[in-house]
């Protein structure tokens, strides 16, 4: 059992480049990542016809299971494993199947409003929100949802327009002011680089301190 040492909150509006900083963090810090995307935490819709779940705000906090969030999150920081849900965009829909994941020693939760909820703030040590232009969020999301998520053009500008951005505004770019840091532009490589060196250093400093107690411990029982 592993009991994570460090967790770590990356919001930003759609397109920002949550992901790819959250996935080059993972790739290079050297110690065991728990990847959790917010996606996966959209509510269970399969009660309603695809038209429907087609139409709902998918950038509204109701549209996500807060309470399952938050009960993975605390499983994950008391080192217990979970059965995470998974999310098909091209259906609207959670899928039947979830996957299995283990606690690694640094938690990164990753989502647009990943700093939106006073409880799951608490939880993490890190505060990032990544901040980009809507222009050029807007044009790497019409390229990812098309390519990716199984869309159109016509219906990707409508979603903007009609939820995406007024929800940005109201919602998600507001929790910037939770935020212990922002990053320009996505994955910055100095940020990135600098935010490694971080996690090392803070996970390291734990498991120094884990290790010590530990110690303490055995010499104490052996006494
Ligand atoms: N600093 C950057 N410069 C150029 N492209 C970037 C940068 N950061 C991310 N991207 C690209 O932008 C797109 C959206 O990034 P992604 O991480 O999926 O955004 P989000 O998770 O915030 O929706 C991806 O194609 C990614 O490669
Ligand atoms: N069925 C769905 C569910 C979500 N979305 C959009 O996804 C965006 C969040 O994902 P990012 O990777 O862009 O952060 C969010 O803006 C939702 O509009 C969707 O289109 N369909």
């Amino acid at each position: 059992m592993t009991i994570p040492s460090f967790a770590i909150g990356i919001a930003g509006g759609t397109g920002a480049g949550k992901t790819t900083v959250a996935r080059e963090i993972s790739e290079n810090v050297g110690e065991s990542v728990t990847l959790v995307a917010l996606d996966n935490y959209y509510e269970d819709l399969s009660h309603m016809a695809f038209e429907e779940r087609a139409n709902v705000n998918y950038d509204h906090p109701s549209a996500f299971e807060w309470e399952l969030l938050r009960e993975h999150l605390d499983a994950l920081l008391s080192g217990q494993a979970i059965e995470m849900p998974q999310y098909d965009f091209s259906e609207h829909l959670r899928k039947d199947e979830t996957v299995h994941v283990e606690p690694g020693e640094v938690i990164i939760l990753e989502g647009i409003l990943a700093l939106y909820d006073d409880d799951v703030n608490d939880m993490l040590d890190l505060h990032i929100y990544v901040e980009t232009d809507a222009d050029v969020r807007i044009l790497r999301r019409i390229e990812r949802d098309v390519v990716d998520r199984g869309r159109d053009l016509e219906g990707v500008m409508d979603q903007y327009l009609s939820t995406v951005k007024p929800m940005h505004e109201q919602f998600i770019e507001p929790t910037k002011k939770h935020a212990d840091i922002i990053i320009p532009e996505g994955a910055n490589s100095m940020a990135v680089t600098l935010l490694e060196e971080k996690v090392q250093a803070e996970s390291g400093n734990v498991a120094e301190w884990a290790a010590r107690e530990a110690d303490l411990d055995t010499s104490e029982r052996s006494r």
